[in-house]
């Protein structure tokens, strides 16, 4: 596989408005992306492309190799893990942890299959992994959000994907389960055999640095990407963010702090 994603000048309009203009972006195989951008950025359009769950109005788009045009976008959906709030509306709060990450097999919302004996295997490794072993047998709603987020990305990496976004996955997150969660995820994108991971969100200390590569985009338009360290600056963030501020770095971490 050459490219993870492969974006050419895309642009997305609606009832008038040009909601992504121009969108180049490359993602390589071993690398991991931040994609940061305020609230009405495009993020989540973004991410409906690439999942193709909208069409560009002009522009190439390429996934895991798949050229958009020319491939089964439902079959592609199997590779791509994908976890968002909406996802996590729609789980069966009455259904236990370990069931919820299982049905990410088979890409549906609740189990409609008769898994095998390994599939459990396989959910109580990836559970382990995520550090929510202990949830395996309780019930979803009963779970904390940042529980439900464990789980749910333990179910997004159920069928082996090639490529797994986690769409604002510290939302709703108090600090401590938020630096519980980012460990998890650390902990998970430094394995060898780990998806690409894209990582959405509106705050640049939860860029870990396994992230080596990140994404700015505002107004519906790339800002600025390539390596982390040389993205986020202060003078470039300044300009982003439209705000006089400066970044420090503490444990290959960007925190920012706005100077008046
Ligand atoms: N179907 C649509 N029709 C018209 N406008 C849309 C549509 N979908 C999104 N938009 C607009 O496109 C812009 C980008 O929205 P998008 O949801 O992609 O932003 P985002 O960066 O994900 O924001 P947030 O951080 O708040 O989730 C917003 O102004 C939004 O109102």
């Amino acid at each position: 596989m050459n490219k993870v994603i492969d974006i050419q000048n895309v642009d997305w309009r609606r009832d008038g408005n040009v909601i992504l203009s121009e969108i180049n972006w490359q993602v390589n195989r071993r690398e991991h992306w931040a994609v940061l951008g305020l609230n009405g950025s495009g993020k989540t359009t973004l991410l409906n492309i690439i999942n193709g769950y909208i069409w560009p109005t002009s522009g190439k788009v390429s996934v895991l190799d798949q050229h958009f045009g020319k491939t089964d976008i439902r079959e592609l959906r199997k590779s791509i893990g994908w976890v968002s709030s909406s996802l996590q509306e729609k789980i069966n709060g009455m259904e236990y942890g370990e069931n919820v990450v299982v049905s990410g097999k088979y890409a549906s919302i609740g189990l409609y299959e008769q898994p095998a004996a390994d599939d459990y295997q396989r959910a109580r490794e990836l559970m382990e992994q995520l550090g929510c072993s202990h949830l395996a047998n309780r019930k979803y709603q009963t779970c904390s959000q940042g529980e439900k987020q464990k789980i749910l990305i333990a179910r997004g990496l159920m069928a082996s994907p090639d490529l797994l976004i986690l769409d604002e996955p510290t939302n709703g997150l108090d600090f401590i389960s938020r630096e519980g969660l980012l460990a998890a995820i650390q902990q998970l994108a430094a394995q060898e055999d780990a998806p690409t991971i894209i990582f959405v969100t509106h705050h640049i200390e939860e860029i870990l640095p396994i992230f080596n590569h990140t994404l700015l985009l505002r107004h519906g338009t790339v800002f600025n990407q390539g390596k982390t360290k040389d993205v986020l600056t202060s003078e470039s963030l300044s300009h982003f963010f439209d705000i006089p501020l400066e970044v420090s770095w503490r444990k290959n971490r960007a925190w920012m702090t706005i100077i008046a």
